[in-house]
């Protein structure tokens, strides 16, 4: 194109030369002249830069009014599409607004930078590079009279590592296998005798690794008083990653108990916080179970009931005073946040622990503000006249003599998960006050990789008693297999992941149908009443076959479940952990089945074993097994399309959208 523009340019001005020679001859020769004209000119301009006398610029024949706005309009039109082939200027360019010779300077101390930076081999290789490219340059503009332009070739760039903080990269290791390591519950000092029996009458004799290495570092934090950690500091956050079903619940639930039992204050000290209605449910009744026959009194804010009861059942009369009436709230993010705003009873001025469970997941919500809420109602009296009460608290800054005298009251955070992020940046959005991490490993061999921090893949822990296994299929026989497992193999109760409530619903519409087995749903299709009641059945045994959306992929705790099904195979190696932790809990023993397509297979496995799963093995089901099933099967497929039609189940969102492809189900 370059070419194209400069013969038309020179082939509208008409001199003497053209009748004397060929015309391609003329064009080529005045080209060229053109060429160095520019270069003379550019080499004058970086001179007038450079603050060097102007003298060769004299030399350079003028050109008419016409040329110079041609030539200008040239450059402009050269400039604009080497911007737009590279994306950056690669030429010295007199209308660049950064001289010349300073961008040489620049360029220099770039490279100098990038010198420092890398080994003296790939700077020699570097140097090597750079030199041949210039000498290239320098043969093809004295036989063309054009500067080439060079250095794209492709170069190997330095690989960036990932640096994790120390508080990430070296953990406060937690044995991963629970058996052999239950710890006496007298091991344990600074649990009441009040609390160990309790633990007792509920049949725990040991406490689990993650619980002995957890309670006394909770405990040890408040070792002075709520005012003050450790030598007068204020205590560390704490952050908790093990496995699923490993007892990370008791781990916070007995040290925050026995800290609060002595009730000094009547007002709200501990928080904790669960993403769903279910698990806050389920976590409320663990603490209530253990703050029984102590003083300390827990509620629950979860939404089932009004908020006009919820109001009330966090505050009592006490003769003409009205005071709190709860020490540990267990709450859900957004019913948290209408409390915080709407509720001028709920006061956390004397906030002590803030509890976070499932924290990935809720750092996950953190859209919804709730952590910054929290914080602002934890330090809103730092400027009122509360200030000057003993327990004045004001925003956490640098550790000074001042900021330590008189004591604050701490606020701590403590964070549990089995998939708690590696992520510093997702992790520095909770404000974390000198982190500390206790977490499981891998055993022996991966150890080290657990703990590289180069390593690109997250890892977790499974947990121990966990089989796996994967089951080849067809989209067809997905159906047929899961009632294969219940009726044939006695595999129940089941729990059953579907990625869609959809799914999840057809399969148990058909499965009803089929008969013989005792199958529920639980999804957001049914009401928190319903759901509440679908668990408790499922826990009593009265469901043989619970089919699920991931909302009961987290923290749900049914010891009776034997088996985890993923009917659909999960997307994302935290959905997994999850899903499969619902079994195999509490160092039982447990399986894991997932339901592959061929297309599935490898991605699954690659995305297990990366995640540093033991191994998964493959389970056959022969196609014999299943025949005697078939024919029924038919018959309730076409049953199930009017079925669908009457419940109202949007069939577009389905994968099996046609009624023929009922037969996908
Ligand atoms: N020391 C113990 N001895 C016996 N059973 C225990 C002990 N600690 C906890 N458990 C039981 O282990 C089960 C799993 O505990 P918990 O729900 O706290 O696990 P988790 O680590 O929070 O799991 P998830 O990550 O799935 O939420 C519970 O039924 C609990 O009662």
């Amino acid at each position: 194109h370059q070419f194209v523009y400069l013969f038309r340019y020179l082939g509208d001005e008409e001199d003497g030369v053209i009748s004397k020679v060929s015309h391609s001859q003329a064009l080529l020769t005045k080209l060229q002249q053109k060429v160095k004209q520019k270069q003379k000119q550019i080499l004058a301009k970086q001179r007038e830069w450079t603050g060097e006398e102007e003298t060769e610029q004299q030399e350079v024949p003028s050109e008419t009014k016409d040329e110079k706005r041609s030539s200008e309009e040239h450059q402009q039109q050269q400039k604009r599409r080497r911007k737009s082939k590279t994306g950056v200027l690669l030429d010295a360019d007199s209308n660049n607004s950064e001289p010349a010779g300073k961008k040489r300077r620049k360029g220099a101390v770039d490279k100098k930078q990038r010198m420092a930076s890398v080994s003296p081999e790939s700077c020699r290789r570097e140097t090597e590079r750079e030199q041949e490219v210039e000498e290239s340059n320098k043969d093809s503009s004295a036989a063309t009279g054009f500067r080439v332009l060079g250095g794209f070739e492709s170069r190997p760039v330095n690989k960036a590592t990932r640096v994790l903080p120390q508080w990430l990269a070296e953990p406060d290791v937690i044995h991963r296998d629970i058996k052999c390591n239950l710890v006496p519950l007298s091991s344990v000092s600074g649990v009441s005798a009040q609390l160990l029996r309790k633990l007792e009458a509920n049949g725990i004799q040991h406490f689990f690794p993650v619980q002995a290495e957890v309670i006394p570092a909770i405990l040890e934090g408040a070792q002075h008083g709520l005012l003050i950690g450790r030598g007068g500091y204020r205590p560390r956050d704490l952050c908790v990653s093990a496995p699923t079903g490993s007892g990370k619940t008791l781990s916070f639930v007995i040290p925050v108990i026995q800290v609060l039992m002595e009730r000094t204050v009547c007002e709200i000290r501990a928080l904790a916080v669960l993403p769903t209605k279910e698990l806050a449910q389920q976590v409320y009744k663990v603490f209530a179970s253990y703050a029984e026959g102590t003083p300390v009194k827990v509620v629950m804010l979860g939404g089932q009931r009004s908020f006009a009861a919820e109001c009330a059942s966090l505050s009592e009369q006490r003769g003409s005073v009205r005071c709190s009436a709860a020490d540990i709230v267990v709450v859900t993010p957004g019913r948290l946040v209408d409390h915080i705003s709407k509720n001028p009873g709920f006061c956390l001025e004397h906030l002590r622990f803030l509890i976070i469970d499932e924290a990935d997941r809720m750092i996950d919500s953190m859209h919804q503000s709730w952590l910054s809420q929290v914080l602002k109602a934890v330090y809103c009296s730092a400027a009122g006249p509360e200030a000057r009460t003993l327990f004045r608290r004001t925003e956490p800054a640098c550790i000074t003599a001042a900021s330590l005298s008189p004591g604050q009251m701490p606020l701590q955070k403590l964070l549990f998960s089995a998939t708690l992020t590696q992520n510093p940046e997702k992790l520095q959005q909770l404000g974390l006050h000198r982190p500390q991490l206790f977490s499981s490993v891998h055993g022996p061999s991966s150890s080290t990789t657990a703990a590289d921090p180069t390593h690109k893949h997250e890892r977790f822990d499974f947990p121990q008693g966990l089989t796996e296994f994967y089951v080849p299929c067809t989209m067809n026989k997905k159906p047929l297999l899961i009632l294969h497992f219940i009726l044939y193999l006695k595999l129940r109760p089941i729990l059953c992941f579907t990625n869609s409530r959809e799914t999840a619903h057809r399969l148990y519409r058909l499965v009803q149908l089929f008969g013989g087995v005792q199958a529920a749903e639980f999804s957001s299709r049914l009401s928190p009443g319903e759901r509440k009641n679908t668990l408790k059945n499922f826990e009593q045994g009265k469901i043989q076959l619970l089919i699920s959306t991931d909302a009961a992929a987290r923290g749900i705790d049914i010891s009776a479940v034997k088996c985890v099904v993923n009917y659909d195979a999960p997307q994302y190696i935290r959905t997994y952990i999850h899903r499969i932790g619902r079994t195999a809990r509490a160092g039982k023993p447990g399986l894991a089945f997932t339901f592959l397509l061929g297309v599935q297979e490898n991605n699954f496995l690659r995305m297990v074993m990366e995640a540093g799963s033991p191994g998964v093995q493959k389970q056959l089901v022969k196609p014999e097994s299943l025949k005697g099933m078939e024919e029924r099967y038919e018959v309730v497929l076409q049953e199930l399309a009017d079925v669908i039609k009457v419940d109202g189940v949007t069939v577009a969102t389905s994968p099996f959208h046609c009624s023929s492809c009922f037969k996908l189900l």
